[in-house]
């Protein structure tokens, strides 16, 4: 790392907190600086034997060693979590918080920790834990330049980072790339499920999926073309992707990507009130 290292806890050690750790140590972050603490014993001991970072049950122990905080519970959580960790951590405002859960905004951080807090919002995605996430961020104004380049640093560890403007922008870009894998692996289930509904076994049906979205994919990420772009070099003129895809648009698939973002930013605003 080009900033300090520093100690890091994560608080709650479910799916996302084992992607981001996970990616963390493979590109390098020191394992002994890393914490993470959780009520069941199983999900730390994969952390533990396979990482080598430290474990515990106690929310507080491992936030008070820490310089940086990571709330990585479900929203629903959060407010008993936090309360807890104001009644048991001394010099909470000493310690930079980072949040990762979906919707609840950094005002309602400051209720539940204090308002001399400073924080950043990180949303994440689970291809963080093959280094290949996308991460969006947003600061509050107490945050330092350091605080910027650290959490940027450790989040580029894990995949590709984009801080936005403010918090509305944030619940937008968690609709697109937080809830977006499970977007695309829904789209790669149900062409697996058109391949052996055709007469293929599902694991050769599973390889041309994965292998056709890697490519495509790549190819998005090195080519300067427009995506509308690259869809028509594959579609030849009355060739038989054109009647593929003239079934997708028959469906409105832009219709539905454009709902499917809205409920989920809808979600994000509602978790916002409610947690
Ligand atoms: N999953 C995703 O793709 C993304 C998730 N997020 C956000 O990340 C956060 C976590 O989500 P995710 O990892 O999916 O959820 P999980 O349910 O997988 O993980 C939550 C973890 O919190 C633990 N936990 C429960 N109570 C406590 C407590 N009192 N103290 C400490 N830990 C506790 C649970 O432990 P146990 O199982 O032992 O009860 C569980 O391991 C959410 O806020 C979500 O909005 C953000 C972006 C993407
Ligand atoms: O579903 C959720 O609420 C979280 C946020 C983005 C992905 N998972």
């Amino acid at each position: 790392m080009t900033t300090s290292p520093r100690k890091i806890a994560f608080i709650g050690a479910g799916n996302m907190t084992q992607s981001i750790v996970g990616g963390m140590v493979k590109s390098g972050y020191p394992s002994e600086l890393i914490y993470v603490s959780n009520p069941s014993q199983p999900k730390l001991d994969k952390l533990s034997s396979e990482l080598h970072v430290h474990t515990s049950h106690n929310n507080a122990e491992v936030a008070a060693t820490a310089d940086v905080i990571v709330l990585s519970v479900k929203p629903q959580l959060m407010a008993d979590v936090c309360a807890a960790l104001r009644a048991e951590v001394p010099n909470l405002a000493d310690k930079l918080i980072v949040t990762i859960a979906a919707g609840i905004r950094i005002e309602k951080y400051r209720q539940y920790l204090g308002d001399d807090i400073r924080m950043i919002r990180v949303m994440p995605n689970t291809p963080s834990l093959v280094g290949k996430g996308m991460s969006g961020l947003v600061a509050d104004d107490r945050v330092s330049e350091d605080d910027r380049s650290y959490i940027t640093e450790a989040f580029d560890g894990v995949g590709a980072t984009l801080w936005v403007a403010n918090e509305d922008e944030l619940d937008i870009l968690g609709a697109v790339a937080g809830s977006g894998p499970a977007y695309f692996f829904e789209f790669m289930a149900s062409l697996q499920k058109a391949a052996t509904a055709l007469g293929f076994d599902r694991e050769k049906a599973r390889q041309m999926v994965q292998q056709t979205a890697l490519g495509a994919a790549e190819m998005a990420i090195a080519s300067e073309l427009e995506l509308e772009d690259l869809r028509k070099q594959v579609t030849s003129k009355g060739g038989s992707t054109a009647k593929g895809i003239e079934v997708y648009q028959g469906a409105d698939i832009d219709d539905i990507s454009a709902n499917a973002v809205k409920a989920a930013v809808q979600r994000n605003q509602e978790m916002a009130k409610l947690f």
